[in-house]
């Protein structure tokens, strides 16, 4: 089990109150409240660097940005396991400072790493995250069945866990975060490492979780995940937000669409190409950028106008290998907002079976 988790878990453990009683306490209509919130670590390293939040009750929120942006960081102070150097945190109504306890109870919190024990069974995994969480001893049978059901393992109940896919250990982990009923829930990067089937399996149960009225707050490092999974997103750059808003918001900002063009004959066709995109009079707002297949130009008028820029690399001479035209993606976004696509880990090798 990480030391988060346990730390989360031995807060709730001996302090149990049942949800009715957690959200009676909890009169706001927001789920978190950050308000000019750092994070500096004791050798320097500024983490978060004044970040304002609100994220809805019921709500699904991603926090997308690429590896050491600063999710973690403030993930773990949302969930009271770092406290931060300046600001103010406001999570389910409690502050986070004088009612870190309230805050931890009312909360799930799925770490990176696992934290199932391997040599237990499915369900003795979420029978343990019960007693450790305090839920009342004639609730676990039930909650335990209800919810290795909604991950989907019930078939694997009786089975130790330690030969689980990548995926399934996911996805206990997950039931296991929710065993308390809390009306909030982090993921930090749930996906990470995993094959795309078995990310699309996870993203239908967090879909779930979050149609039963569960707020969920999820970092991510993958684009796919935070457009398709996320209401609204925040993207964090160096501890800085640098966007927010819902996908399709963030796509509009890019402005206009994307034309992705093959060149041939190597990096200096495609240097040459840029530098004719970048002086192309029709296109007066374009951003272009050199790929690997040749350029990638976004302009308003990239969709009317597009084949104009094509005849001109014809007649200076350089060779079109494929074109396509395209609405922006988020990683678009994220090119426009950085000036760099996203380097993201390699997915996971095959471990989406189940
Ligand atoms: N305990 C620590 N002490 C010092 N620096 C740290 C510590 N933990 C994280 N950092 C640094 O803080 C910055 C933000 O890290 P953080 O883990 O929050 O980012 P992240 O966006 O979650 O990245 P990842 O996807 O790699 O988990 C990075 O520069 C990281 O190296």
């Amino acid at each position: 089990m990480s030391n988060d988790r346990s730390a989360a878990r031995e807060s709730a453990n001996g302090h149990s109150r049942n949800q009715t009683e957690n959200r009676a306490e909890q009169p706001e209509q927001t789920a978190i409240d950050i308000e000019g919130l750092e994070v500096t670590y004791g050798d320097g390293t500024e983490a978060v660097r004044g970040v304002d939040l609100t994220v809805g009750r019921g709500e699904f929120f991603g926090f997308l940005g690429p590896n050491g942006a600063g999710k973690t960081t403030a993930i773990k102070v949302f969930a009271t396991l770092l406290s931060p150097t300046a600001g103010q945190v406001r999570v389910n109504g409690f502050d986070a400072r004088e009612e870190s306890r309230k805050i931890r109870e009312s909360i799930g919190y799925m770490a990176q790493e696992t934290s199932i024990d391997p040599e237990l069974t499915a369900e003795e995994n979420v029978r343990f995250a019960c007693e450790a969480y305090g839920v009342a001893r004639g609730e676990r049978d039930e909650r335990t069945a209800e919810l290795l059901e909604l991950v989907g393992l019930e078939s694997v109940a009786d089975k130790r866990s330690e030969g689980f896919s990548g995926g399934m250990k996911k996805r206990l982990d997950a039931a296991t975060a929710l065993v308390h009923r809390p009306p909030l829930v982090f993921l930090d990067e749930p996906t990470t490492g995993l094959d795309p089937s078995a990310r699309n399996r996870l993203w239908e149960y967090f879909e779930r979780i979050n149609e039963r009225g569960t707020t969920i707050f999820l970092t991510t490092q993958y684009l796919e995940e935070a457009d398709q999974l996320c209401e609204r997103l925040a993207v964090i750059l160096d501890g800085e937000i640098v966007a927010d808003g819902s996908p399709a918001d963030l796509k509009r900002a890019v402005g206009g669409d994307v034309l992705d063009i093959d060149v041939g004959g190597g990096a200096d066709a495609r240097s040459r190409a840029g530098a004719i995109a970048r002086d192309f009079d029709a296109f007066d707002d374009a951003s272009v950028e050199t790929t690997e297949e040749g350029i990638s130009v976004t302009a308003e008028t990239a969709r009317e106008l597009g084949t104009d820029l094509l005849v001109a690399l014809r007649d200076a001479g350089l060779t079109v290998t494929g074109f396509n035209v395209r609405a922006p993606t988020l990683d678009d976004v994220f090119l426009a907002i950085t000036g760099e696509r996203v380097a993201t880990d390699a997915a996971g090798d095959g471990d989406g079976a189940q």
